[in-house]
């Protein structure tokens, strides 16, 4: 694969109206992405925090806790990656450093939010938002970083539910001119909101269809008739394989056994199916046969 990773995020969203993102909380999700037709891919900041540490998604993982399932994810498949990257974690310095690591492990696409560090859910209340020179001056440093011209840097506004509509226009509209590549219109109440973005900001818009949040679940023909230009559903399959294990945990407590629950299970076949497993065996065969 020749083409950097974020040469073919931009080539998929040229190819699609709108582009879906799947969240993808494991290396393992990606391949079932991968092999679904899914053509880019998304790493949560909440989903890190929930999935590998256990914790709530209020800025209490690191640079490196997310470097580490970036990199799990872009060993495994060659789809782009989108990775949330909350605040950028720091000052220029820091924010630098995060770009680089985050190009380096092949990772295709980042997105930065304009929340204080001690950030919340876009979706949750009682957001605060550092002021707009501050994220501009987020977004210069990030840029400047950069080595790969085609990696993207995208901009996240949460400032619409702080500060209303008109404002995070405006705020979009001067991340854009300090560089950023695309905007992330968090927690927009309304399609109409879409349709004001687009028409202000001369970039690509992403719409985040993050279930039981503020977000109404639009379907991708409305947003992308709104103006969007991405769509994301970063928690999707985390959530839906919750509620699966759970139901598998509270079952053999309650029953003593599986098998009332083995019909909701991935077979083996399956999923050695995703994972090459056969490959892998016979490669072994042939590098170990037996004379
Ligand atoms: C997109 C998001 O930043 C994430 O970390 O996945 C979250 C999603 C969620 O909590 O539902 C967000 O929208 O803040
Ligand atoms: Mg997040």
């Amino acid at each position: 694969m020749t083409r950097s990773a974020g040469l073919r995020f931009r080539q998929a969203l040229a190819k699609a109206k709108p582009l879906q993102i799947v969240g993808t909380t494991n290396a393992y999700f990606a391949l079932m992405a991968e092999q679904s037709g899914v053509q880019a891919l998304y790493l949560s900041g909440a989903g890190v925090a929930n999935a590998s540490y256990g914790l709530p998604d209020l800025g209490m993982t690191s640079m490196n806790d997310v470097l580490i399932d970036a990199g799990r994810i872009t060993s495994a498949t060659e789809l782009p990656l989108l990775v949330d990257i909350d605040t950028g974690w720091g000052g220029a310095f820091n924010i630098a450093r995060t770009i680089k690591e985050f190009e380096k492990a092949g990772v295709a696409a980042v997105h930065m939010e304009d929340q204080v560090s001690q950030k919340r859910c876009g979706h949750r209340p009682n957001k605060a938002v550092v002021s707009t020179e501050e994220m501009v001056d987020r977004i210069k440093a990030a840029v400047d970083a950069r080595t790969d011209e085609n990696f993207v840097i995208m901009a996240r506004t949460d400032a619409v539910a702080v500060e209303g509509l008109d404002a995070g226009i405006e705020r979009a509209q001067a991340y854009i001119e300090a560089g950023a590549d695309m905007i992330f219109a968090e927690a927009l109440t309304e399609l109409d909101q879409y349709r004001r973005f687009k028409a202000a900001v001369n970039a690509p818009i992403l719409a985040n269809m993050t279930e039981f949040g503020k977000t109404e679940l639009f379907n991708k023909e409305q947003l992308a008739e709104a103006g969007a230009d991405m769509v994301l559903y970063p928690l999707s399959t985390f959530r839906a394989a919750n509620l699966a294990a759970l139901k598998v945990m509270q079952a053999l407590m309650a029953d003593g056994h599986q098998r009332n629950v083995v019909g909701a299970m991935q077979t083996r076949e399956e999923l050695y199916k995703f994972l090459g497993y056969h490959h892998y065996e016979t490669k072994l065969d042939e590098l170990f046969s037996q004379k």
